[in-house]
């Protein structure tokens, strides 16, 4: 998450909001083993599938905030790039998600088109595990940045992911080695763009609901509008819905489908979508960024905890780029259903 900085220059997160109570785990007691700290982690996965991550006090951490107020800057610039710039690098979905998604080329679940626009940079491209993606040279001039924040990332990432193998009473490299950053996979940063929402006849979601798909996602929120559905409940129950309240210095994480898939449902992928900000917040456009950790491709979703259950969805034998085109499939047949996956009913936080 960004420094205090860049919460000085925007409307204030109203008081008077439901907000998702949500751990906050500090990235130095993480990083030196400290057990409460795993202990909270892995409660927090199997309870929520979020969590606030400080980075406040932590070298890497510390390093990682100057990051993110860095890229923030930068992403502003890069999402309010020219349409005919942004034409020349817009994604190819479904077959490629990298590059620029246009406003409106999904829907929400009212079924009228979605409000906010992303570019994907793949990591691939970045660390040369292919060959480069075709990028803006808005983009390419900050390339030294963008590759250092996604090391920095993945580090992080590798902490996470090594404390919940531990806990799960699993080797430690077990997740990490599924996932390293220099084999082909999905994995991107992503900057979004959520339009502000002046219009009081017409506040709806900007980003449908849905849970991530691959292992980690680290996010970066300045403004409000990210809600969490709270587990058990129905999406269409508007009460279930409540706000992340973003805080400077700590990044939200949350888990993805594959690390439900992997750990037998042990841990938990929940449903969350960007809605219009809360408060005077609505009134000004909203940036994000966030780097969403995939399987590399060649990895088995096989479950490494547990037996396979029937009835419930099975990667056994499916490589993870061929689950993941499963799922894709799926979302664009309408036949997912976007629901959390895995973990236990919250305890009081
Ligand atoms: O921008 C945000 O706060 C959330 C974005 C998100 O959920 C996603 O990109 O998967
Ligand atoms: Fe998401």
């Amino acid at each position: 998450m960004a420094s205090e900085k860049l919460f000085r220059y925007i409307p204030p997160f109203p008081d008077d909001v439901p907000t998702t109570p949500m751990h906050v785990i500090s990235l130095q007691r993480l990083r030196s083993a400290d057990t409460t700290a795993s202990k909270e982690v892995m409660n927090a996965c199997q309870e929520l599938g979020f969590f606030l991550l400080d980075l406040r006090g932590d070298e890497l951490g510390e390093t990682v905030i100057g990051e993110v107020d860095a890229l923030f800057e930068v992403g502003q610039k890069i999402l309010n790039l020219p349409d005919d710039v942004k034409e020349k690098y817009l994604n190819d979905a479904p077959k490629s998600f990298l590059g620029f998604k246009p406003r409106g080329q999904a829907k929400t679940e009212t079924n009228e088109p979605d409000r906010f626009e992303w570019f994907n940079l793949g990591q691939d491209g970045l660390l040369g595990n292919t060959n480069p993606q075709p990028l803006p040279p808005l983009i390419n001039s900050h390339n030294s940045l963008f590759t250092s924040f996604l090391q920095h990332g993945q580090t992080i990432v590798s902490t996470i992911a090594s404390t919940l193998a531990t806990q799960l009473g699993l080797p430690a490299d077990t997740f990490t080695a599924l996932q390293a950053p220099h084999k082909p996979s999905g994995t991107v940063i992503r900057i979004i763009k959520a339009f502000a929402s002046p219009d009081v006849k017409d506040l709806r979601t900007s980003m449908i609901h849905h849970t991530d798909f691959g292992t980690i996602t680290l996010l970066a929120n300045v403004l409000g509008g990210l809600q969490i559905l709270a587990p058990g409940k129905l999406p269409t129950d508007d009460a279930a819905w409540s706000w992340v309240k973003p805080q400077p210095g700590c990044l939200i994480v949350n888990l993805g489908d594959a690390m439900v898939q992997w750990s037998g449902g042990l841990l938990r992928s929940n449903v969350h979508r960007i809605n219009y900000a809360p408060g005077l917040q609505r009134l000004v456009d909203r940036y994000s960024l966030a780097i969403l950790v995939r399987p590399e491709r060649n990895a088995s979703m096989k479950r490494l905890v547990g037996e396979p259950v029937e009835g419930e969805e099975d990667g056994e034998g499916l490589s993870a780029w061929e689950w993941e085109v499963k799922k894709a499939m799926a979302l664009t047949k309408g036949e997912a259903v976007m629901q959390s996956k895995g973990g236990k009913a919250a305890a009081n936080i």
